[in-house]
């Protein structure tokens, strides 16, 4: 397993508690650090931290980020390309585990922060000791530890750590959130139970995870590459079981990371009552009396183009008698009517126009779902299951 380890007094403490932890047992932890390379102290900071590393005679890795492009919010930029970089480089060493060091007073934070935002139950769960990201799982041991009691701990030790000096500044919601927090506590506001509060509604958030799950099991359907829901049985579930499966219906279909919120969400809700078809998140929703179908928008596809051997949109794998200049794209309105067996396929325009198809020197040699070329052994599969649905209802 990896520790990220920043240098702060959090990730230096998590180092030393891990070590320990790790000693007896069968378990090979490595240390990483991430250089953002945008404070002229972080490359001191990450050397500190391998001196650190190299005292307690486990292996440490620093990487580099040179990725900002000076677009969007940094802190963002910085923490998904710090995500990524250290899942990136913990995959090619076969390493599964990220364990980071956010603590109580973390947790504490993320919740005032996003109350503050006006989040749903999703948000205010705020972060789990134990999230699956893509092949890897992080771990956050320290959720239920004061960041106090973790300085006390290096102090104790004589270890030293680094300060941040972002962590002073007031630009940063987080930072206001720390000192606000700070002045609550004569107010009898403490950390500790903001915490327990966030873990409460962490369980909740799994319950109804669960009970979505159950429900999508009975209405949901995979035809094709899309989802069809039985709009009857939908119709009399919870608004909140309606939406968490709209939401992961959308994510299936499209493959994007994150879902669709807030008022887009809800007119979704409301075009499906009265059987509107609309546009979200990437798909078509379209509603009949007796099924709810979500497929690809057409919109959303018409731009992407895959070589032979690789997938399209993120999940069509498709094969056949491929030569290497062939090109797979969206079959498209306009090349419709050269499928002459489309109709027996059973699927409806909407999808057929979204669905892979593939191109030799600007011609149309297979769209497999819109019956072209299975004869000549041409065929698409949609390589996403039901368990991805069902890890997006449950995972948060
Ligand atoms: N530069 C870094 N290199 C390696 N690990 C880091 C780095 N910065 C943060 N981490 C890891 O992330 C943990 C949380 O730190 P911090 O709160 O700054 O992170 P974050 O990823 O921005 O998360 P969030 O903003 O959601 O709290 C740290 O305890 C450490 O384990």
């Amino acid at each position: 397993m990896a520790v990220a380890v920043s240098g702060g007094s959090d990730s230096t403490a998590l180092l030393l508690g891990l070590k320990d932890w790790a000693q007896g047992r069968e378990v090979s932890l490595y240390a990483v650090t991430v250089d953002h390379g945008l404070r002229a102290a972080a490359a001191h900071e990450a050397e500190a931290v391998a001196q650190l590393c190299a005292e307690l005679a486990l292996p440490h890795h620093c990487l580099e980020w040179q990725g900002w492009d000076g677009q969007g919010n940094l802190s963002d930029a910085a923490r998904r390309a710090r995500y990524d970089l250290m899942a990136d480089w913990a995959l090619s060493h076969d390493i599964h585990d990220l364990v980071l060091g956010h603590t109580q007073n973390d947790q504490a934070e993320t919740l005032v922060m996003r109350l503050a935002r006006g989040a749903g139950l999703d948000g205010l769960a705020g972060m789990g000791a134990r999230t699956a990201r893509g092949a890897m799982t992080l771990h956050r041991p320290l959720l239920g530890v004061s960041r106090e009691s973790l300085r006390a701990y290096l102090r104790r030790r004589d270890i030293g750590w680094a300060d941040d000096p972002s962590n002073e500044d007031p630009q940063y919601a987080r930072v206001r959130t720390r000192a606000a927090l700070s002045a609550l506590e004569s107010a009898g506001v403490e950390v500790e139970a903001l915490a327990k509060v966030a873990g409460y509604l962490r369980e909740a958030r799994a319950t109804i995870g669960h009970v979505a799950q159950e429900a999508a099991e009975r209405l949901v359907q995979f035809d094709a590459g899309d989802l069809v829901i039985d709009a009857q049985a939908w119709g009399e579930e919870r608004r909140d079981i309606q939406r968490r499966i709209l939401q992961a219906a959308l994510r299936w279909v499209s493959g994007h990371g994150y879902p669709a919120r807030g008022a887009a969400v809800e007119a979704l809700l409301e075009a499906l009552q009265r059987e509107e078809a609309m546009t979200l998140h990437g798909c078509r929703n379209i509603p009949r009396r007796d099924y709810i179908r979500i497929t690809r928008e057409w919109a959303a596809v018409a731009d992407l183009e895959a070589c032979p051997g690789t997938l399209w949109d993120g999940r069509w794998q498709v094969s056949g008698p491929f030569e290497p200049e062939d090109r797979i794209r969206a079959l498209g309105e306009a090349s419709l009517s050269l499928c002459p067996d489309r109709r027996q396929a059973g699927y409806p325009a909407a999808s057929l126009i979204a669905s892979p198809a593939v191109w030799r020197d600007g011609q149309l040699i297979a769209a497999p779902l819109a019956g072209l070329g299975q004869s000549e052994g041409w065929s698409a599969e949609c390589l996403r299951s039901r368990r991805d649905l069902n890890d997006t209802l449950l995972s948060h």
